[in-house]
This record gives C-alpha cells, sequence and structure tokens, in this order.
C-alpha cells in the first residue's frame, strides 16, 4: 500500500549573519547550509497495518510524513502511495488520507468545531448522506456531542485533539498519518485517542502510520516499528522483535512469607530487599530460572516481571548509533 524507495531530503538554509557589516554583506549574498532531513530512506507498509514511527528529535519522521502526504517533494527517490504518487496526483491523493498533525490544526480557529466539518464535507465533495453517518459515528466514539458547536479557540488541547481526529476521518481515508497526536495529552485523553485508534483500525481497516516520543503510544498501538536516526532506517520490524534485540534486562519484584535474610541470587542484582519484599534485575538468566532458585530460598506469595522499559532501551540504542 506504501512504498518508499531510496527517499532522499535536504532543506537550504540562509546563514543568519551577525553585525552589522556582515548583515550589510548578506544584502548582496547569502551564505547557505544544507541539513540532510533523509538519507536514501525505503520501507513499505500493508494495508491495515499500524507501524510506530520513531527516532529521536530532528530524525526526520516528521519530514518523511509530509512527503507521504504530499506536502513535500523529495529530491531523490520514489514513493508511491496506492498508486498515487503523493505531491503528484494532490487533489485525488488526499481523499484517500487523513493527516494529524499534533501540533497544528486543521480547524478554522474562529468558528464552531461543526462548521469546520461542513467546509471539510465540501473540501472532500462528501455525499451528505455518507457525511452524516461517518459524522454521527465520529461524535459518538469520540464523544463530541458536547463540544462540537464551540469555537477552536475556547476547547482544550485533549477536546481538540479529538475533534483533529474526526475532521482526519471525515472522508473515510485509507490511511492515516498521526504526527505525534498525543502531544500534551492527560492520562484520560491519550487513552480516549489510543482506543479510537485501535478500533478504526480494527473495524474500518485503517492503515495506520503513527509518529510519536510517547513509547506507551507505540506498545499500546504498534505492533511493528520502523526507528530512524540522522534521517536512515536504523530499524524495521516487531516491537517485541526490537525488545528481544535491544532490551538488556528484566525486573522481578517479588512478595514472600517475612524472611529474615536478605535474598542472593547467583546471576541476580538485588536492587531493594525487606523481609517481605525484593526486587531483582536479571540481564542473562531465564526468568524460570530465577523463580526456581528463589522458590528454594523464600516461600513466595506474588511475583510481578517488568521488561526493560522501551524508553530506556532506546537511550541505549541511540548512543549505540551515535545518534
Ligand atoms: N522547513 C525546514 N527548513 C529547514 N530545516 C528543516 C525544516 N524542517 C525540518 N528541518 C530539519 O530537518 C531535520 C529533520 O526534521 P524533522 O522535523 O523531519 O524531524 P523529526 O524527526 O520530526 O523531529 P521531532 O521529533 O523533533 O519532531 C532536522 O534537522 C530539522 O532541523
Amino acid at each position: 500500500m506504501i512504498h518508499l524507495e531510496g527517499i532522499g531530503k535536504s532543506y537550504k538554509i540562509a546563514k543568519r549573519p551577525t553585525g552589522l557589516r556582515q548583515a550589510a554583506k548578506a544584502l548582496f549574498y547569502r551564505e547557505h547550509t544544507t541539513v540532510h532531513a533523509l538519507k536514501d530512506l525505503s520501507f513499505s507498509i500493508n494495508q491495515g497495518e499500524i507501524v510506530g514511527y520513531i527516532g529521536p528529535n530532528g530524525a526526520g519522521k516528521s519530514t518523511t510524513i509530509k512527503i507521504m502526504s504530499g506536502i513535500l517533494v523529495p529530491d531523490t527517490g520514489t514513493c508511491k502511495i496506492m498508486d498515487f504518487i503523493p505531491w503528484k496526483n494532490r487533489i485525488q491523493y488526499v481523499q484517500n488520507i487523513g493527516v494529524v498533525f499534533g501540533q497544528r490544526s486543521q480547524l478554522w480557529w474562529d468558528v464552531p468545531v461543526a462548521d469546520s466539518f461542513e467546509l471539510l464535507k465540501d473540501i472532500y465533495k462528501i455525499p451528505r448522506q455518507d457525511y452524516q453517518t461517518t459524522l454521527n459515528l465520529l461524535i459518538e466514539t469520540l464523544e463530541l456531542q458536547t463540544i462540537i458547536h464551540t469555537p477552536v479557540r475556547q476547547l482544550s488541547l485533549g477536546q481538540r485533539m479529538r475533534c483533529e481526529m474526526a475532521a482526519s476521518l471525515l472522508h473515510s481515508p485509507k490511511i492515516l498519518f498521526l504526527d505525534e497526536p498525543t502531544i500534551g495529552l492527560d492520562a484520560v485523553s491519550k487513552l480516549a485517542v489510543r482506543q479510537f485508534i485501535k478500533t478504526i483500525n480494527k473495524e474500518k481497516g485503517v492503515t495506520v502510520i503513527l509518529t510519536t516520543h510517547d513509547m506507551n503510544d507505540i506498545e499500546a498501538l504498534a505492533e511493528r516499528v520502523i526507528l530512524i536516526g540522522k534521517g536512515c532506517l536504523l530499524y524495521d520490524g516487531q516491537l517485541e522483535e526490537l525488545r528481544k534485540r535491544f532490551g538488556t534486562h528484566k525486573t522481578i519484584t517479588v512478595d514472600y512469607k517475612k524472611n529474615p535474610n536478605p535474598i542472593h541470587i547467583p546471576g541476580a542484582d538485588t536492587i531493594s530487599w525487606s523481609p517481605h519484599r525484593a526486587v531483582l534485575q536479571i540481564e542473562n538468566m531465564k526468568t524460570s530460572e530465577l523463580m526456581t532458585r528463589l522458590s528454594s530460598v523464600v516461600e513466595i506469595e506474588d511475583v510481578t516481571i517488568e521488561s526493560q522499559p522501551i524508553e530506556d532501551m532506546l537511550v541505549q540504542l541511540y548512543k549505540e548509533y551515535q545518534i
């Protein structure tokens, strides 16, 4: 459905001179620097997937989303999405995609949300009947009943985000590009947005490409992740595989019947200990092996096992790749 091959994109930035003499010189001659935002980037995404597109600040995620949504033209490479070249067939192409930029609004600031939706209906030429059916569904699932007649500028960030989601889906697109959709949202709004993304993917088969710095978004939604750094692809595969390959440790919290002796298990680090609870960390040992050894020392009552938080893993990865 989405196919990118050898995509490269650079930005040319004019240097800003300091001092009067340099500023005067810049009137006649401007020096430029080039930022290579994307370098030879290739990947494919199938219909119905939810893909987490991740990487550190400045990695090139938004640039890729802008190319895939037809806003930017790459310098090199090809990008084919559902038989379209996004920036060439833009008018027909946008009928098939929805885009949400968490940091920007596609809604008209001073008018009620419902009026923005009406305008979008006309822009996308959505038949009235289809529009009404989709709108009703969106109002219900995103709980917009009480906010739809409010001007956008009076909405909270979480309320606006729900309206942005609805706006991007009014024309029933097949692909949804989400650039940091949960940025700045509280826990409840984040859960609502995540749940909604899951629902439209499952029930409508919408393909979702999601950039985010919130790894809880990724864990909740994406089985597959594409990791980029400095404009290059670093990893493309299952989140679970990423964890297996790069996750180094597990943390095990064990509750047991009162035991006055500190716990020492060879091969495991004791992070903390009390007569009722110990927190241990293992790197190269199987959890089952640890449990066997533990049960020979204490009478276990409860156990929780946590994988290394994905954030930790990424920090390590970014260090390793020097990005
Ligand atoms: N319009 C622009 N003009 C000049 N440089 C730009 C422009 N947009 C992006 N860049 C540069 O291109 C690189 C990639 O930026 P991009 O916004 O794609 O990264 P990102 O991965 O989305 O980052 P973030 O996570 O911080 O949003 C950065 O070095 C950025 O400074």
